[in-house]
């Protein structure tokens, strides 16, 4: 959202990167979905064949996937889940921002900070439950299909599903941390975050399962000892660096963190220096790439299609932390050029 008093910085492109998104990435998910299905799962070529009508019809699908949403509806209001505090905004409240990009981008971005119909927040509600854990339930029914199809699911696949639901539990369990995440303070709800939580994560997200079933991928248990390895390796990162930054930001006298080396802000605010922030300015995205390559080597690497997550997250990784990036410098201004100057890779130490 714009700095206040100045004209709206349009991102994703303006209205023509928004018109073109909404576009491309149904018609992206839907190519990876035909792709994956297909005996060639050539990434880069065509869809291998377009679908009738009726085919891509099913009141069925519609009715669970609306009963799959009032479900989680119904346990997200279940009086017993725990209420976290939000972001405070610089005034000690929710500021209304001029927007005056046109429908489109609007529309792509979305308007509302956080939509609510009484203790309802939808951008909340969307971003953990729904997908996410759709996506690790689509992975349940990949890994028992296999199962009756080869008498029982293949070392891969386990692999895949075991990753990605330690990944979605985390999230689960670290439920308050996306609080602190830029899709609840800073972004809108709009198709981006509502397309990408409720249709792009269950269904590109699982690709690596979905690509399993239909091309089986022998592996052994050393080279599965390896993938295992390079999983924990991206998990203690990911984890170590958020749980350090969550800590600090929470309290800064943690004991967890209270000797860490930091620099101080106008805002009253303090970076940490050190640590897993002295490393990288994003370790926690370099944990989560490491973690996105040990999710596709268990398919092999015949063929393009599970790299295609990797593909897509490191781009988008790099373009958030360039957003990042812009809306830290409005906050800290020249302590965080302090903080660049000394902590000057973004993501992968000496490389980027
Ligand atoms: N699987 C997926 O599709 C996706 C996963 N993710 C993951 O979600 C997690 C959260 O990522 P994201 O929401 O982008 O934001 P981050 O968790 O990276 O938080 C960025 C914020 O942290 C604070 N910060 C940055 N540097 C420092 C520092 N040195 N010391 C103290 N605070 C600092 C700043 O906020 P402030 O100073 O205002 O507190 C900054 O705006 C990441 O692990 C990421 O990998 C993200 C996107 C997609
Ligand atoms: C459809 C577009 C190409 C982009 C959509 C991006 C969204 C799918 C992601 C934007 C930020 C996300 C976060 C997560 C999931 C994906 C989306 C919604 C997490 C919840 C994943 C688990 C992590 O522990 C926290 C992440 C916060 C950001």
């Amino acid at each position: 959202m714009a700095p206040q008093g100045s004209r709206a910085e349009l991102e994703f492109g303006g209205p023509l990167g928004a018109a073109a998104l909404l576009l491309l990435l149904p018609a992206t998910m839907f190519h990876l979905l035909l792709v994956a299905r297909s005996g060639p799962a050539r990434l880069l070529g065509p869809p291998p064949y377009l679908p009738e009508l009726e085919e891509l019809w099913s009141p069925w699908a519609l009715l669970l996937c609306l009963t799959w949403l009032g479900l989680q509806a119904a346990l997200y209001l279940l009086p017993a889940r725990k209420v976290a505090e939000g972001q405070e905004l610089k005034d000690k409240s929710r500021l209304s921002y001029p927007i005056n990009g046109n429908p489109i981008y609007d529309f792509f971005l979305g308007r509302e900070l956080n939509p609510r119909i009484c203790s309802f927040d939808f951008k909340y509600f969307c971003e953990l439950r729904p997908g996410l854990i759709g996506w690790v339930l689509i992975n349940l029914a990949l890994l028992m299909q296999e199962a009756e199809l080869r008498g029982s699911p293949s070392l891969a696949m386990w692999l895949v599903n075991g990753f990605q639901l330690l990944y979605v539990g985390d999230a689960l369990w670290h439920e308050e941390a996306v609080l602190t995440t830029m899709d609840i303070i800073h972004d809108g709800f709009g198709f981006m975050l509502a397309f990408g939580d409720l249709a792009w994560v269950p269904f590109t997200y699982s690709l690596q399962a979905q690509f399993l079933l239909y091309h089986p991928e022998p592996l052994g248990l050393p080279l599965a000892s390896v993938i295992c390895l390079i999983n924990a390796v991206g998990y203690y990162i990911f984890r170590g660096a958020n749980s350090q930054k969550n800590a600090f930001r929470k309290n800064p006298s943690d004991p967890r963190v209270a000797d860490l080396e930091t620099i101080s802000t106008a805002t009253g605010r303090r970076l940490l220096v050190s640590g897993w922030w002295g490393m990288v300015r994003h370790p926690n995205y370099l944990g989560d790439l490491i973690m996105a390559l040990a999710w596709s080597l268990p398919c092999g690497v015949s063929h393009l299609l599970p790299y295609f997550y990797l593909l897509y997250f490191t781009a988008l990784l790099v373009h958030r932390e360039a957003r990042d990036e812009q809306q830290c410098l409005r906050k800290y201004g020249l302590a965080w050029h302090a903080y660049c100057r000394r902590v000057p890779y973004r993501i992968v130490p000496y490389i980027y």
